[in-house]
């Protein structure tokens, strides 16, 4: 068959329909067949008869959500569920996910999010995002009118780093989606508003090329300098098409140059490198409290010095700044090692750019290639990991770490689980219940010395759904690095009371939706200071009135019936007055004029 360009699909569509198609993709408009939704609300939305005629309480909905889910005996049957879920019943998700966030967070996201990934093309069933490949070069404008609905936020990843996972081509597709959906939990983004994209621009892991099922183009991923047009191209086509996106950057295996490209120009940010410096700012500035070391008195040995860690450690240099520290006293506290080891400005090797403001000179020619050599040498207060390397913080290094400090800083970043550098378990055990710890991904509590401890999870979803509603409600023409650490600030001051005393260094994951309006409303003041806002009117609220105007604005899953009942209430009261000031629910009204 021969095939069409996008001019000539757009004519030839023209002809055969009245309208355009318009697609209706199932992860989003999946909210018409809720089985809470009453007659009245079935009628309207032309559902009726569409589900079973009960109508049921979240109750009842949870209860046989819960039970299902319990039948699947395996975390990737369990995700496979949930976004089957999402696709049939998203409120219903939604209410579900909040609820039990602790829970099915690591369902949705890591560590289960990397093996969906990682087996994205076998398990494959139904559109969850847009693919945009670079043979679409030209067309990406085109190709975003197939989105069907109003973007605020999208994440966008090409694939090549996803989590410490490595290539995965466009099977890094899980990561955008499932971002999202926590934007979505967290910080009560529209889903509708939330666009995953996964960008198709090859790939050099040769395993998905021998792949039969294998979903993206079987070609080496494209230089640099055509990655750098194809970005152009498409962040001009978003912000054309949605003047006020935000766009969040993930996963790129080499996310400095778009990050130093589009920062000022776009409202853009990276969440390996900013909202990762972010997130162990918060939970550093409580460790370091409980440390009962001052910040002058800290040293860190820093595993893996990629974007992550880079990205960390000069958040944690802002910090030591504004601790009374010298740029240069704070820049000297941190001593990285890469897979060469030690990173020094006499290593023989061309450092990457990334890496040369925290290379050692004062080494005297000293190459350290073992951590534990370079423990002995640095005697540091914390050790961080962001190397993909699970189990480097072996028994040995922890209990070096023990015996150097009364409260060592522990943070094993790696994702997922199996990537982590230690478990919880291991940090506890090697030295003696004192660690300060926090991981990336989740680890259960544990009980030591007649206490039941809880880990810290140092994760990006205590900030990044709160950066971007923060961008999105203050209508922020960039994301500034001021309004990453006000993230940051206002993440460690959102502990309360309890979670003080018990010594956490990150709130209950549970309060999420509540730490997450503090980190906006940290986030947009930081955009007021800077003038980067463009939303006025909320300059001059206090920070209450602030705070209940970001909770307003938050998607409820548990209210959109009850939004429903009430059009349909409105409705009924106006007869055939057709208001067509139902929020854009006009062809709702339509609908529903005929079947009420
Ligand atoms: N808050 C979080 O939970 C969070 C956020 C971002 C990234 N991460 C995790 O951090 C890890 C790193 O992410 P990144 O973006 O920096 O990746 P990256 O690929 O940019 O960096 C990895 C680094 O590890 C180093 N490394 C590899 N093997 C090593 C070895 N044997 N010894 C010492 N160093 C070694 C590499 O040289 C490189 O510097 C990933 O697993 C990612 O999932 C966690
Ligand atoms: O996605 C996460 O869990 C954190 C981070 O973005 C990562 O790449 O590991
Ligand atoms: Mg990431």
């Amino acid at each position: 068959m021969a095939s069409l360009d996008f001019a000539q699909a757009n004519i030839k569509q023209a002809q055969h329909h009245a309208s355009p198609l318009v697609p209706r993709l199932p992860s989003t408009t999946s909210g018409d067949f809720d089985t809470a939704n009453t007659p009245e609300v079935r009628k309207y939305l032309r559902t009726y008869g569409l589900t079973p005629p009960a109508v049921e309480s979240f109750e009842v909905q949870a209860k046989r959500c819960l039970n299902l889910l319990a039948l699947k005996p395996t975390p990737i049957e369990k995700y496979q569920y949930l976004t089957h879920l999402r696709a049939t019943n998203v409120h219903l998700f939604y209410r579900l996910l909040s609820e039990n966030i602790k829970e099915l967070t690591p369902l949705i996201y890591t560590p289960t999010v990397g093996e969906a990934c990682v087996r994205w093309s076998e398990i494959y069933t139904q559109p969850e995002g847009l693919y945009l490949s670079y043979t679409d070069k030209g067309n990406l404008h085109t190709i975003l009118q197939n989105w069907p609905h109003n973007v605020e936020i999208s994440v966008v990843t090409d694939g090549s780093r996803i989590l410490g996972l490595g290539d995965l081509g466009v099977n890094g597709m899980g990561i955008p989606v499932g971002k999202l959906a926590l934007y979505t939990a967290c910080a009560g983004i529209r889903p509708t508003a939330t666009l995953p994209l996964q960008l198709d621009l090859g790939t050099n892991n040769k395993a998905l090329w021998e792949d039969p099922l294998y979903m993206g183009s079987r070609v080496p991923k494209i230089s640099p300098e055509e990655e750098r047009d194809f970005l152009d191209e498409l962040m001009a086509a978003l912000t054309e098409k949605w003047p006020g996106i935000v766009i969040q950057f993930e996963d790129f295996k080499n996310p400095f140059p778009a990050l130093e490209r589009y920062r000022d120009t776009y409202t853009c940010f990276n969440d390996d490198v900013q909202g990762t410096g972010a997130v162990i700012v918060g939970g550093f500035i409580n460790a370091v409290r409980h440390s009962g070391v001052p910040a002058k008195g800290h040293r860190a040995i820093f595993l893996g010095a990629g974007s992550a860690g880079v990205g960390v450690a000069k958040q944690i240099v802002e910090y030591f700044m504004k601790e009374g520290l010298t740029e240069d006293e704070a820049r000297k506290k941190f001593w990285f090692v890469d897979s060469n080891g030690l990173v020094t400005s006499d290593r023989g090797d061309k450092l990457a750019d990334h890496k040369v403001y925290f290379a050692r000179d004062d080494n005297e020619g000293k190459q350290i290639q073992s951590l534990g050599r370079l423990i002995d040498y640095v005697k540091p207060t914390i050790l961080m990991g962001l190397s993909t390397i699970g189990g480097a913080f072996n028994r040995d290094i922890l209990q070096r770490m023990a015996a150097l400090n009364d409260r060592p800083i522990i943070f094993p970043l790696s994702n997922p689980s199996s990537k982590s550098e230690c478990t919880f378990e291991e940090a506890i055990k090697y030295t003696e219940g004192r660690a300060l710890f926090a991981s990336g991904s989740p680890f259960p509590s544990l009980d030591f010395g007649g206490k039941n401890l809880t880990p810290g999870q140092g994760n990006n979803m205590y900030v990044f759904p709160g950066i971007g509603l923060g961008a999105i409600l203050s209508k922020a023409v960039s994301v500034t690095q001021d309004m990453i650490y006000a993230s940051a600030e206002s993440l460690s001051t959102a502990l309360n009371p309890q979670e003080v005393a018990d010594g956490w260094l990150y709130p209950d994951i549970r309060r999420i939706r509540e730490v997450s309006v503090t980190v906006t409303r940290g986030v947009i003041r930081a955009a007021q200071d800077n003038g980067v806002d463009r939303e006025l009117a909320i300059r001059n609220l206090t920070d209450g009135q602030l705070d209940e105007y970001i909770r307003a604005r938050m998607y409820n899953p548990f209210n959109e019936r009850e939004n429903v009942e009430d059009e349909v209430a409105q409705l009924v009261a106006t007869a055939s007055g057709l208001s067509q000031e139902t929020n854009g629910h006009a062809t709702n009204g339509v609908r529903a004029a005929a079947h009420l």
